[in-house]
C-alpha cells in the first residue's frame, strides 16, 4: 500500500492491556472511545484471557464488531484451563521477558492484512516491553496506567524509597512493629504519607523481589512513551497530576472512563464487555426486592486472596450486623481451598442475604437499594463506587489498593479502613457506623459530592473531556 492511500486510512490503534481483569476492563473502555472518536481498534489480549472471555461472554460475543477486533499473544506462562487469576508475579516476569515477539509478530500480521495499518500503540504501563515494538515499527505510544494518580506517584519513588534505605525491609517484622507508620514528607504531592500508605510491594526483606524490581523497571520506562494516562480525574488527584506532570511533559486524566464511555454511541459497541468470570445477573432482581440504600455490598475484586479464619471474621461480623448485604466470593478467594461459609452462618443470614461468585459490579454500585460497598480498594472498584455516589469500607489487600485506601478516608472523606488482622466486632461496628452513623451519613454527603464533581469532568466541556481530545491529538500526530 502507497503512504497516499495509507493517509486515506483510519488510524488504528493497537491496544494491549497487561492480562488481569483490574486491567483489561479500563483498557476496553479506553479503546471503545477511541472507536468512537473514529479509530480502528485492535484489542490484545493473552491466549488464556482471550478464552476466558469467550467462556463468559459466549463464543460468538466477540465477532462481527464494526472496526474492532480481538487478536491474542501468548503469555508465556504453562498452559491451564482454569477460570482463575493467574499468580501476579509470574506473569509480570512472564510478560517482560517472552511477550516483545509474539507481540511485533502480532503488528506484523495486522500490517499485512486488510485492515488499515497499525498507527499508535496504547499499552498498558505494566507492559513496557511494548516500546519496543513502537521503536521497531516506528509507531507512538502512548501508555495507559490503569491505577489511581496518587499510587502511580508512589510507584514512581520506588527507586528513591531504595536510595534512601526504606526499603528493602531488614526484617518481615517490620511490618507489624510499627516501622510502617513512618511518615515521609519529601514526596511532592504528598503529605504525610506513612509508609504503610505506600504500595505494598515495599514490603519485602528481598533486593531481587519481583515486584520491587518490575514496578522500578515499568516506572522507569514512561518517559519513553508519547504520554502518559491516567483513569482518573484531575478535580480528583489535583496534587498527584501536579506532581506527575512536572516529571513528565504529557499527562492525560481522562476518567472517570466510565463515565465518558456514555458518550459512546456504537450499539454494538457500547455494550461490549470484558468480563473474565460470567456474570450472575439474578443479583440484581433481588436488588430490585430491597429498600433503598439499605444494602452492605462486599466484593474483594479478582486478586485478594484471604485466610478462611479472615473470611469467617467478615461473615459473622456481617451477621452481627443486622444488615442485608450482597457478598461476592470468587471461587478462588481463600489461598488454596475452596471457599466456604460456616453452615449457621448461612441459614442465619439467608433471609436477608445473596451470595455470588461474581456479578456486574458497575451495575450492582449504580443500583439504588446498595448504600455502602466493603471493597479491597482495587483503583477500578474505587473509582466505580465514587462515580455512584456510595461509601466505602476500606480492607486494602496489596498493590497500590494501601494508597487508595489512605485517599479515601483522608484525602476524599467517603471510607473507613478496616484493620488487616480482621475481627468480627470491628466488622459489625464500622458496617453499622456507615449504614446507620454519622460518619457513614458524612461520608455518603461526600461520595454524592465527588461524584457530582467526576460528571463535570466526563461532561462536554470537562477537564476529562478535554484531556481525551489532546490524547487523541497526540496519537495522530506521526
Ligand atoms: O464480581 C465482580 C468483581 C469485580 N468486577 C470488576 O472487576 C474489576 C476489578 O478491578 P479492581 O477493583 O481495580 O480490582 P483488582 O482486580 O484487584 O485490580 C487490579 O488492578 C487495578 C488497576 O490497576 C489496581 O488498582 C488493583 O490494585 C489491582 O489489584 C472492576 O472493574 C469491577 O467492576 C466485576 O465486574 N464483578
Amino acid at each position: 500500500m502507497d503512504s497516499i492511500s495509507r493517509v486515506d486510512q483510519k488510524p488504528h490503534a493497537v491496544c494491549i492491556p497487561f492480562p488481569a481483569q483490574g486491567h483489561v476492563n479500563p483498557m476496553l473502555k479506553l479503546a471503545k472511545l477511541l472507536h468512537h472518536k473514529g479509530f480502528f481498534i485492535t484489542f490484545v489480549n493473552t491466549d488464556y484471557n482471550h478464552r476466558r472471555l469467550l467462556n463468559s461472554r459466549g463464543a460468538a460475543s466477540l465477532d462481527g464488531l464494526p472496526r474492532f477486533r480481538f487478536e491474542t499473544i501468548p503469555d508465556g506462562l504453562p498452559p491451564s484451563d482454569a477460570d482463575a487469576t493467574q499468580d501476579i508475579p509470574s506473569l509480570c516476569a512472564s510478560t517482560t521477558t517472552t511477550c516483545l515477539e509474539p507481540f511485533c509478530d502480532l503488528l506484523s500480521k495486522i500490517n499485512s492484512s486488510e485492515a488499515p495499518p497499525v498507527t499508535c500503540i496504547v499499552s498498558d504501563g505494566a507492559m513496557s516491553f511494548t516500546l519496543k515494538a513502537a521503536e521497531r515499527f516506528r509507531l507512538p505510544e502512548v501508555l495507559f496506567w490503569t491505577a489511581s494518580a496518587c499510587g502511580i506517584l508512589a510507584y514512581t519513588q520506588y527507586r528513591d524509597l531504595v536510595e534512601k534505605g526504606y526499603t528493602p525491609l531488614q526484617d518481615m517484622k517490620q511490618v507489624t512493629d510499627g516501622y510502617l507508620e513512618t511518615t515521609i514528607n519529601w514526596i511532592p504531592g504528598m503529605n504525610n504519607i506513612r509508609l504503610r500508605d505506600i504500595p505494598s510491594f515495599i514490603r519485602t526483606t528481598d533486593p531481587n523481589d519481583v515486584m520491587l524490581n518490575f514496578v522500578i523497571q515499568e516506572s522507569a520506562a514512561i518517559p519513553k512513551a508519547r504520554a502518559l494516562i491516567l483513569n482518573t480525574f484531575a478535580e480528583l488527584e489535583r496534587d498527584a497530576v501536579v506532581a506527575l506532570s512536572a516529571m513528565f511533559p504529557r499527562v492525560y486524566t481522562v476518567g472517570p472512563l466510565q463515565l465518558m464511555t456514555d458518550h459512546v454511541l456504537d450499539q454494538q459497541i457500547k455494550p461490549l464487555s470484558s468480563s473474565l468470570w460470567k456474570e450472575e445477573v439474578d443479583c440484581l432482581n433481588w436488588l430490585d426486592t430491597m429498600e433503598p440504600e439499605s444494602v452492605v455490598y462486599v466484593n474483594f475484586g479478582s486478586i485478594t486472596v484471604m485466610t478462611a479464619d479472615q473470611m469467617t471474621e467478615f461473615a459473622w461480623g456481617l451477621a452481627k450486623s443486622g444488615k442485608p448485604f450482597l457478598w461476592i466470593i470468587r471461587p478462588d478467594v481463600v489461598a488454596g481451598e475452596t471457599a466456604m461459609l460456616p453452615a449457621e452462618f448461612v441459614a442465619e443470614t439467608e433471609d436477608r442475604s445473596m451470595l455470588v461468585s461474581w456479578c456486574p459490579q458497575e451495575k450492582v454500585l449504580k443500583h439504588p437499594a446498595v448504600g455502602g460497598f466493603l471493597t479491597h480498594c482495587g483503583w477500578n472498584s474505587t473509582s466505580e463506587s465514587i462515580v455512584s455516589g456510595v461509601p466505602v469500607i476500606c480492607w486494602p489487600f496489596f498493590a497500590e489498593q494501601q494508597t487508595n485506601c489512605r485517599y479515601s478516608c483522608v484525602e476524599w472523606g467517603i471510607g473507613m479502613e478496616i484493620d488487616n488482622d480482621v475481627k468480627r466486632d470491628e466488622v459489625e461496628f464500622l458496617v453499622r457506623e456507615l449504614m446507620e452513623g454519622e460518619r457513614g451519613e458524612r461520608m455518603k454527603e461526600n461520595a454524592v459530592e465527588w461524584k457530582r464533581k467526576a460528571e463535570e469532568a466526563a461532561a462536554i466541556g470537562g477537564s476529562s473531556c478535554l484531556n481525551l481530545e489532546k490524547l487523541i491529538e497526540d496519537l495522530l500526530l506521526q
